[in-house]
């Protein structure tokens, strides 16, 4: 198949345009960096030459991650270009679309002349998408594309992805000129034989809007997000208010889901009548699974958290506060982005890295992520909190003693990964093979937030995390069910269970919890949500007649100590109990030992920590 590629500068819509124009729903947000890894879809060209009717071609469009230059500033910034200098003189490639920011022109269109000039030599077909007219528009400003198009010697069309402004015409234009590139070639003109810096000034002084109109009102902002005073408590504010609403708005949601399993496993259960079936049903159903789905409305409120700030623009702000405090511990204002995303899924996260210009920045970056306490974490972490916090609230019901109680565990890994970073960074001082870069970011226009997109992340985060944890739940349930009720028919302290927890006891002696615990904590290293279906299926096991998916009050009553709670809450802060994480570390980090090591050490460090609150508070 053909192939057109998608290029442009980091920020300039490109996922956008590319899930218009394929239609699948490749990740976009407001800052430079986002899309790291190259997608590719299908386009659909179509062909109405009025002689034999219509015809049409399938070509394979591929989004590219953002880049400002052809000429590289760093080692790994070159493979990227690299990459995209090779598919430029493949013979495969029909057409590179290249996308310009409408609002950003000047900067848009330096990468542009450069891809030009590359395309000419492989002679190859470049046409313009100039994105983002309806920011445009809304002051006034239009630009005259087919004057442009005569400058550039090109093809431009004046597009929004966002609103769909001229993508059917970009549709129809795109097939033509994909099916016949080359009726298109670049031409040579006046401007297309400058250098690239002069040619870009001199076009984007004739066609751009002043910059100061569109600037006007974002600088009126960032004098007080970025005020060095203001700012930083903003931030922290901001931040504070992030975590709190993760637990304040989702309490009525979780409630809600709590009480729809129980209904329906009353209705289960009363249609099954007594026996094994019954009891299977509800301890290794209901209770394990169903103390794991309680929170499924969590994940999607920290989604939506997370999405609105990207979306805003402000995430990149955050960057540049952050920088400076980042800097101490041997980090970077671009680690803030994998750290933030990273409290979602250390997946996305340490790919994110990729975007850390310094290499020693990035390796020490991806391997602190992991500390971050990730989606994963957020149903052990509920538990335990509803379980020892009373849901108190202060100040008239904004500050909830629970949700501060969340922040302060974000916090701890948080602040876990910025001393391990200092470490790692006096570690790697003077290594070779990790050199320093300097820290730059461009700052994106703020904007409302795109809700379609969001609304589809926020269903999509709840549907993964139920696929990704539910299976393993469910088969760890019903191993933990069936060692648990027999040979005793729902005796648990009487069980094969028991028997190998008694084995393992000691290990978990020194955190205050007995053999239940410790068999959830190990079968965890699977996947950390398991800790909570387990606990769920033990307890129904041992109250069998009464509430099932009230997990918490079953713990509560079970009287699980203030210290032990705090020991197992650290443990699960600090522990690398994700399968998934280990193997992205090893291909991101291209060795065996580190991802490995940064399992063993963080296991180890999780233990000796949560003994020391365990000594500390008994
Ligand atoms: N107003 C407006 N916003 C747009 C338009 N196209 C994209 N955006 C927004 O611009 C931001 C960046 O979009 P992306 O598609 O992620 O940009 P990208 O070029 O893929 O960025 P990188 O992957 O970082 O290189 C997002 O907030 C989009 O919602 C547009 O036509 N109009
Ligand atoms: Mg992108």
């Amino acid at each position: 198949m053909q192939k057109i590629l998608l290029v442009g500068k980091p920020n300039s819509g490109k996922s956008l345009l590319f899930n218009q124009l394929t239609g699948l729903r490749q990740k976009v947000a407001n800052f430079p960096g986002v899309t790291v890894e190259l997608k590719s879809g299908i386009f659909n060209a179509h062909l109405d030459n009025g002689v034999d009717g219509k015809q049409q071609q399938k070509f394979e469009l591929i989004d590219y991650p953002g880049t400002y230059s052809l000429k590289s500033l760093s080692k790994d910034e070159s493979i990227a270009i690299e990459q995209l200098l090779n598919a430029m003189s493949d013979e495969k490639t029909s057409v590179i679309l290249c996308n310009l920011d409408a609002t950003r022109m000047e900067r848009s269109l330096v990468f542009a002349l450069q891809v030009q000039e590359i395309a000419k030599q492989h002679n190859k077909t470049v046409i313009f998408t100039l994105n983002m007219v309806d920011e445009l528009l809304r002051f006034n400003h239009k630009i005259d594309t087919d004057k442009l198009s005569e400058k550039l010697g090109s093809p431009v069309y004046a597009v929004s992805a966002k609103t769909l402004i001229g993508i059917s015409e970009l549709q129809k234009g795109l097939g033509e000129i994909a099916i016949s590139p080359e009726k298109y070639r670049v031409k040579p003109t006046e401007t297309n034989q400058q250098a690239s810096g002069i040619a870009a000034k001199s076009l984007a002084k004739e066609f751009a809007i002043q910059s100061d109109v569109v600037l006007k009102r974002q600088n009126a902002i960032d004098r007080l997000l970025l005020n060095s005073v203001f700012g930083g408590f903003a931030f922290l504010l901001i931040m504070f208010f992030l975590f709190q609403s993760i637990f304040t708005w989702a309490a009525p949601l979780m409630d809600a889901t709590e009480d729809a399993i129980g209904f329906i496993a009353g209705i289960v259960s009363g249609f099954l009548g007594e026996g094994i079936l019954n009891d299977f049903m509800t301890d290794a159903i209901f209770g394990g699974l169903g103390s794991f789905l309680v929170f499924v409305p969590q994940i999607m409120i920290l989604t939506l958290i997370i999405g609105l700030l990207e979306d805003s623009g402000y995430l990149a702000r955050a960057a540049l506060i952050c920088h400076r405090p980042l800097s101490f511990f041997g980090l970077s204002g671009r680690s803030f982005i994998p750290y933030l995303s990273g409290h979602a899924c250390a997946i996305p996260a340490i790919l994110a890295a990729r975007t850390i210009e310094s290499p020693r920045k990035r390796f020490v970056t991806m391997l602190t992520v992991p500390l971050m306490s990730c989606s994963a974490r957020l149903p052990v972490y509920a538990l335990l909190i509803a379980v020892l916090v009373p849901d108190t609230t202060y100040l008239g019901g904004w500050v909830n003693l629970q949700g501060a109680m969340f922040f302060a565990l974000y916090s701890f890994g948080i602040l876990t990964a910025l001393i391990v970073s200092g470490v790692l960074n006096k570690m790697t001082e003077g290594s070779k093979e990790l050199q320093d870069m300097p820290f730059i970011l461009e700052l994106p226009s703020y904007r409302l937030p795109h809700w379609q997109p969001l609304f589809y992340r926020i269903i999509n985060s709840g549907v993964q995390f139920i696929k990704r944890a539910a299976p393993i739940i469910f088969v760890v349930s019903l191993i933990i069910w069936t060692l648990g009720y027999f040979p005793n028919n729902g005796d648990l302290q009487n069980s094969y269970l028991s028997t190998i927890g008694q084995w393992i006891e000691p290990i978990f002696t020194p955190l205050g919890v007995d053999w239940r615990y410790g068999v959830a904590i190990l079968v965890s290293f699977l996947a950390r949500e398991v800790f909570v279906g387990v606990l769920g299926t033990m307890f129904s096991i041992e109250n069998a007649d009464e509430n099932i998916a009230g997990l918490a009050e079953n713990l509560q009553a079970d009287g699980l100590s203030l210290a032990s709670g705090v020991a197992l809450l650290a443990f699960y802060v600090i522990a690398l109990q994700c399968v998934a994480t280990v193997a992205m570390l090893k291909s991101e980090l291209g060795k065996n030992r580190y991802a490995w090591g940064a399992f063993i050490a963080y296991g180890l460090l999780a233990y000796l920590v949560s003994m020391f609150f365990y000594a500390v508070l008994s």
